[in-house]
């Protein structure tokens, strides 16, 4: 900028161009407000201000349309194979990252040729992006010997999924969504240091492809909320302590991105939208200032997954530096509530999120157009960007992948690629240059959707009408129930069991996908499954475990797999969405009632049981984990397609009792996940999701053992709904987040059923000790009954090899027996 031109500029007061440019060229008020005077000034000074002018014209006059975040995993999981390749040394780290480039290249194409203002940058990641983070700033926990300067791909896959000598990190859920992030460890001992220029890196690589993107970071707050203290930290460390220390780092790569021509940076703070400590509040203004005092208002605040509790937004709107906010709009509309009694700063940008980050359904663009011109009236023109309602990683990814989708179906859809269309197409709208044809058509799918015959089914209707008036409980208490199960039963102390699943070998993988192509015949594919499940049995007999499973060898996945046989539901071939790491789940689309036509899993637990004389344990995927692993649909309560997916579990509890099976497990893995995020709506979502899970199991005899399996969560304080599931037995995830769980018996809670935390992490390769899992189980033995205690692994073995499965599980039954002789040895 020529040095007259600044003159001029700070003579105006609130000059344009001491305004980041990327604000300003989405602030029309500002550009239009200098725009003439500037135009005036840079025909009189250079060519370069000229041009500079140029852009601050077209681009305010420019759509104002915002993607939070975009799937990494690419159009049919390129970066899953890459990785997977890798890992297994059969590529190089080049080959996986030139995979990672071509895929960055694409999206950001896809995202400028759509027509999106902000494209962000930064949220590609080769295994999680609160690792990313947690590479960024240097965290890396002592045991992984990390000695700097920065965080390759050695150390930082040894934190994601533990190398021969050291376990993975822990890993929990992302809030309320199906993806699973690292957590950080963070102690008093910690020290920040800028360790990897990711960001910096792909803003550059955006820039050499003609892109100019908004990089995008896990918030510090947000980033030390998700935190865990150290082992080693004092009792009541608070990572939130190390705020400014960590600030610094931060602030360093802002510097490295502003010296590279970055003019706006998103922070992603979803912890604003938790129910949290006032004092809590001081944190994220300590930061912005902070921050903004490096980058100015360039700074975008996204918020997501629920409404701003109104402490959160009243501080949101206070933070001077921060130039725009984005909200969830879909999770929850009472911000804007808030942006009306609390008003909305005149220099900030509001980013509606209006467009679903978190399901496959095309936008009602004609109710959102409505939603957003109301905010425009509220706001003013020109204010108001349209968006997303959170990154579009949880979603699926080009719906132009769907060739087995009949045309109506998808029109009724969008996947991430179409959304960008459907956040341009609003943004177009708003700017007064609607597309008529495009929102026209989407107003005919919304229409045919309403109305279709494929989505009504009165009979279903009619049978969970009256479910919510009765309680749907068993009549005999637990306590009983289990002397009478263990009468027929009759099995040893601490009883060993696995949670369902065997090692999902590519065998197995290329019969499945064989059949469905029907190169090989159905009798062909029912022996080998047959052969696996025996295998199976067998292995479990030898390892002398006492409740034996069939392994799913017969399961794509556990939810998929019971969608494919309920009536209601759709399924896609490409519709991916990370789970954790390389790991995806393809979650099937709940389009209409659900209802079961015949029994779905009484021949394969049948077949099971007639190899064996031990008890083998049914196998289902109940409602609630149906439910939240699913796209479902938005035109009903969720609350009354869970009672319907109950009624069919129901019936196929129902089947299993009736053919010998006499004990069932069904798992409700996804229950925790659920939850609602803002306290007040928990309440509800526990008593129908846990009616639900009781609507099932009502029906069958005391004799029958009813096990229930949950994984990845924080259970503490749901543990008085678990206890209301009533299931005889539950196996829980626990090894790898500290045995967190058990501090609930210590603190007092009783529960009087059986009870299996997991003493072996099935989510690293490594193979567990002996004296490791007996150590696990000898904490639980200090605050449960041994009566009540099961031992078994966190959660199934599906991802695992059987390399790593069986020594893993003769360790687990040999823990066991230790055990077994140590509490004979102390009576
Ligand atoms: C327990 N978990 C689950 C969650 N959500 C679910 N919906 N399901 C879960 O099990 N959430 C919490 C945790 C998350 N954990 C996991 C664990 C493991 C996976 C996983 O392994 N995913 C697989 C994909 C699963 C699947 O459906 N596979 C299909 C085959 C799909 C495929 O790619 N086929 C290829 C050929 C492959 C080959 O080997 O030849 C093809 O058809 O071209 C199947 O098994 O049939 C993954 O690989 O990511 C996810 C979440
Ligand atoms: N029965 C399932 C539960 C996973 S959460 C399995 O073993 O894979
Ligand atoms: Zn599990």
């Amino acid at each position: 900028m020529s040095s007259l031109l600044s003159a001029h500029v700070s003579t105006m007061g609130e000059g344009v161009l001491a305004i980041p440019a990327l604000w300003r060229d989405i602030w029309p008020p500002l550009a239009i407000r200098h725009s003439s005077s500037f135009l005036c000034l840079a025909s009189v000074f250079s060519l370069s201000s000229l041009r500079i002018a140029f852009l601050i014209v077209r681009l305010s006059s420019s759509n104002m349309a915002h993607i939070v975040g975009y799937p990494r995993m690419g159009p049919k999981r390129e970066l899953k194979f890459a990785l997977e390749s890798f890992w297994d040394g059969k590529s190089s780290a080049e080959d996986l990252k030139q995979v990672a480039k071509d895929l960055r290249a694409s999206i950001w194409n896809q995202q400028k040729e759509a027509g999106v203002t902000w494209i962000p940058s930064n949220t590609f990641s080769y295994y999680d992006h609160v690792l990313d983070t947690t590479a960024m700033v240097g965290a890396v926990p002592e045991r992984y010997g990390w000695t700097g300067p920065s965080v390759e791909f050695d150390t930082y896959f040894s934190m994601a999924r533990g190398n021969k000598t050291t376990p993975a990190m822990e890993m929990t859920k992302w809030f309320d969504t199906n993806y699973h992030y690292i957590v950080p460890e963070i102690g008093p001992e910690t020290k920040f240091s800028l360790a990897s220029r990711k960001a910096l890196d792909e803003y550059k690589e955006a820039l050499e492809l003609g892109v100019k993107t908004v990089p995008v970071f896990v918030g510090p707050v947000s980033y030390l909320i998700m935190s865990k203290a150290t082992r080693d930290a004092p009792k009541n460390f608070d990572p939130l302590s190390l705020l400014d220390s960590i600030l610094p780092v931060y602030k360093e790569i802002l510097s490295e991105l502003k010296a590279a021509g970055a003019h706006g940076v998103q922070f992603d703070e979803p912890t604003l939208v938790l129910d949290q400590e006032s004092s809590r509040y001081e944190a994220y203004k300590k930061a912005y200032d902070f921050l903004g005092a490096e980058f100015g208002s360039g700074i975008l605040i996204e918020t997501y997954f629920a409404d701003l509790p109104a402490e959160a937004y009243k501080t949101l709107i206070g933070l001077e530096s921060v130039g725009a906010i984005g909200v969830d709009l879909v999770r929850g509309i009472k911000t804007l509530e808030l942006i009306k009694e609390h008003g909305f700063p005149a220099e900030k940008k509001l980013l509606a999120g209006v467009v679903d980050g978190r399901n496959i359904w095309a936008n009602d663009l004609a109710a959102s157009l409505t939603l957003l011109e109301g905010l425009v009236a509220d706001l003013g023109k020109d204010r108001v960007m349209v968006s997303t309602s959170c990154s579009l990683l949880h979603t699926a990814v080009d719906l132009k992948n769907e060739t087995k989708l009949d045309d109506e179906m998808k029109s009724w859809m969008a996947f991430a690629a179409q959304k960008l269309h459907e956040v341009v197409a609003l943004a177009n709208a708003l700017k007064g240059n609607k597309d008529e044809a495009f929102f026209a058509a989407n107003a005919a799918a919304q229409e045919s959707r309403r109305n279709s015959p494929r989505v009504h089914n009165a009979a279903v209707k009619e049978a969970t009408k009256n479910l919510e008036e009765s309680e749907h409980r068993r009549a005999t208490p637990v306590v009983n129930r289990l002397e009478e199960q263990q009468k027929k039963l009759n099995l040893p102390i601490l009883p060993t069991t696995t949670i369902g699943s065997f090692p999902q070998t590519p065998e197995l993988r290329r019969v499945r996908r064989e059949v469905k192509s029907k190169k090989i015949t159905e009798e062909e594919y029912t022996k080998a499954i047959q052969t696996e499940i025996q295998n199976v049995v067998k292995l479990q007999e030898d390892l002398d475990l006492d409740v034996l499973v069939h392994g799913e060898p017969e399961r794509n996945d556990m939810v998929e797999y019971f969608g494919e046989q309920l009536q209601g539901f759709v399924f896609t071939a490409n519709g991916w969405v990370q789970s954790y790491g390389s790991r995806c789940v393809k979650p099937p689309v709940i389009f209409g009632d659900v209802s079961r036509p015949s029994s779905m899993t009484v021949y394969w637990s049948k077949y099971a049981q007639s190899l064996t004389s031990r008890p083998m344990k049914g196998m289902l995927t109940g409602p609630v984990t149906i439910l939240n692993w699913s796209f479902v649909r938005v035109d009903q309560p969720r609350s009354t397609t869970c009672l319907q997916i109950a009624l069919a579990i129901k019936d196929e509890v129902e089947d299993l009792e009736a053919n010998g099976i006499t004990v069932i497990q069904i798992d409700e893995a996804a229950l925790r996940e659920g939850l609602p995020l803002r306290k007040s709506e928990q309440a509800s979502y526990q008593d129908w999701a846990v009616h639900s899970f009781r609507i099932t199991t009502c029906g069958v005899k005391d004799t029958t053992q009813i096990h229930t399996h949950m994984c990845y969560s924080n259970f503490n304080d749901i543990i008085h709904s678990i206890i209301d599931m009533d299931a005889d037995v539950i196996t829980i995830e626990n090894s790898r987040s500290d045995e967190k769980l058990l501090s609930v018996f210590r603190e007092g809670v009783k529960y009087a059923a059986g009870i299996g935390p997991g003493v072996y992490d099935i989510h690293s390769p490594r193979i567990p000790s002996t004296e490791e899992m007996a150590d696990r189980a000898r904490k639980m033995l200090a605050v449960l009954e041994s009566k009540v205690l099961w031992i078994n692994p966190d959660c199934g073995l599906k991802t695992r090899k059987y390399a790593e499965v069986v020594p893993a599980l003769t360790n687990l039954v040999a823990a066991t027996k230790q055990l077994r002789a140590e509490l004979a040895s102390a009576k």
